[in-house]
């Protein structure tokens, strides 16, 4: 029996997906090294937990930024270590493993990309762009010759790409995604409620009350940080209608990066988006409000996969499949 494996190669995050058992391993991609030896110490929830508690000589560093492979080495170890992890001891065939880049990168990245995994241990190698894996994984079939938009929103950046006959037609990535919708909160607490608040506390407001939509009803929950102007610890109250108002600025970005890929768009696929909607995958696409805001600004139907975070995974995974059967004709 052979094995098959997807990897999501992401910036904060490594997932991995295995053949008949679904997303088995979901870790931060963190590799922790001795600076000295050059030794790995640790990878993955390990490596995150020694992240800025380590003595001088171990440092942890995150391989992949942008989605792009910045150090070989350190990838390949990394590649190395979940697959293995993934699956376990028993096995000894080597699987046929499936890996996404983002789309946009370069010829020598997806060498570079395709050499770790092999190196890794791999006996075929398929190399997949992240659209079209998030199209699969969302159920889409993407042999057919007609247009689907896909838009990922993850951490760190937003890919809108309009996908046909497995390859991507017309596509953009911006620098704005889900992070950015916890800055935009930690700026507006500072103006309007004089208040510091950290990071996380940001992405739990946006996680429990965020809406860029108006709500049928407010809500509303406390918040602490520091006052700015005592410098005392301080708690005041956050609605969803002052969410609503302090995400516009960043939702906005995303509806102009759709616009523009729609505006790119040959006519026949324009024809099959508006019939079939469009997607929205990643993290990101989990706060409130966006589905009806972008249908409201494009007039498509729009629509959020069953498992946001998870379909790039999966995607992957099943193209392993696709590919092999593609080989064997
Ligand atoms: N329920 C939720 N509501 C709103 N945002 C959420 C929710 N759950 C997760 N997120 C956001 O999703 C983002 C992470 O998404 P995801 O895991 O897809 O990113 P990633 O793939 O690691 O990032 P990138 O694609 O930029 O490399 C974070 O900004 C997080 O705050």
């Amino acid at each position: 029996m052979a094995v098959d494996i997807g990897i999501d190669l992401g910036t904060a995050s490594i997932l991995v997906y295995v053949k008949g058992k679904g997303v088995i391993l979901k870790e931060p991609s963190v590799v922790a090294f001795d600076r000295d030896s050059n030794e790995v110490k640790a990878i993955g929830e390990e490596a995150r937990l020694m992240l800025g508690r380590t003595p001088g000589n171990i440092i942890a560093v995150r391989p992949l930024r942008q989605g792009v492979i910045s150090d070989y080495t350190v990838t390949e170890k990394m590649i190395k270590y979940f697959v293995q992890k993934a699956l376990g001891r028993r096995t000894f065939q080597k699987p046929r493993i499936s890996i996404c880049v983002p789309s946009g990168v370069t010829e020598v990245e997806r060498n570079a990309v395709q050499q770790a995994t092999f190196a890794a241990g791999a006996r075929d190698v398929y190399l997949i762009e992240e659209p079209v894996a998030a199209a699969i994984g969302a159920g889409i079939d993407i042999s057919k010759a007609c247009g689907n938009l896909i838009v990922d929103i993850g951490g760190g950046t937003t890919d809108v790409a309009v996908i046909s006959l497995g390859g991507t037609v017309v596509s953009t990535s911006l620098k704005v995604a889900g992070d950015d919708f916890d800055e935009a909160i930690v700026r507006y607490m500072k103006k309007k409620h004089n208040l510091l608040i950290g990071d996380r506390t940001a992405e739990d407001i946006k996680i429990k009350i965020g809406t860029t939509y108006p709500l049928i009803e407010n809500e509303a929950m406390e918040v602490s940080g520091r006052n700015l102007v005592t410098g005392l610890p301080k708690t005041v109250t956050v609605t969803s209608a002052e969410t609503e108002r302090a995400l516009q600025g960043t939702s906005n970005q995303i509806i102009e990066a759709i616009i523009s890929v729609l505006e790119r768009t040959p006519p026949e696929l324009s024809a099959d988006i508006l019939e079939r909607g469009i997607m929205l995958t990643g993290g990101g696409a989990k706060l409130r409000g966006l589905e009806e805001m972008i249908e409201e600004r494009t007039g498509i139907n729009t629509m959020t996969a069953e498992e946001p975070t998870q379909v790039v995974a999966i995607g992957t995974g099943e193209y392993v499949e696709l590919m092999s059967a593609r080989r064997e004709l």
